[in-house]
């Protein structure tokens, strides 16, 4: 299997519900760098997984949508714990409406899966992996 990784970062603010968290129920600031690992069997026809110079592009155009944001304020997150682990598949999930949608060019839509982690510190990160 191949894979290429593109990374980006964001600033977000949120807080989170539940005695599981202490200091976290306040609102906080997080900074998240965020790995972006497409992955396929086969090269394409250009002999790439995939541009990166697209991927690059297409992960900063998503994480724009979550930068510097309150997340607590965002509709589609009311009453949602925005975890590092949740927020990595609704990043995945937004890349992988990307490339069903041909912006990760042509040969993309022979990707296999795709892999989004984020790095909430050097010491700790969550990552969600699906197919596409
Ligand atoms: N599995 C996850 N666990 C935790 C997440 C997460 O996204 N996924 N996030 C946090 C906090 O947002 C953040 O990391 C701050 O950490 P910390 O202050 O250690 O968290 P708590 O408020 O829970 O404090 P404790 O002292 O650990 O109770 C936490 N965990």
């Amino acid at each position: 299997m191949f894979s290429v990784n593109v990374r980006g970062h964001i600033m977000v603010a949120h807080s989170f519900r539940g005695e599981v968290f202490g200091p976290a129920q306040q609102l906080h600031g997080a900074t998240f760098v965020v790995d972006a690992t497409f992955r396929r069997a086969e090269l394409d026809a250009d002999n790439i997984v995939v541009d990166i110079g697209l991927a690059t592009e297409e992960l900063a155009a998503v994480l724009g949508e979550l930068n510097y944001r309150n997340l607590d304020e965002v509709p589609e997150f009311a009453g949602i714990n925005t975890s590092t682990e949740f927020l990595a598949k609704v990043i995945a999930d937004r890349l992988a409406d990307k490339v069903h949608a041909g912006a990760l060019g042509e040969g993309a839509r022979g990707l296999a899966g795709i892999t989004v982690t984020l790095h909430e510190s050097h010491v700790a990160w969550a990552s969600y992996e699906r197919s596409l």
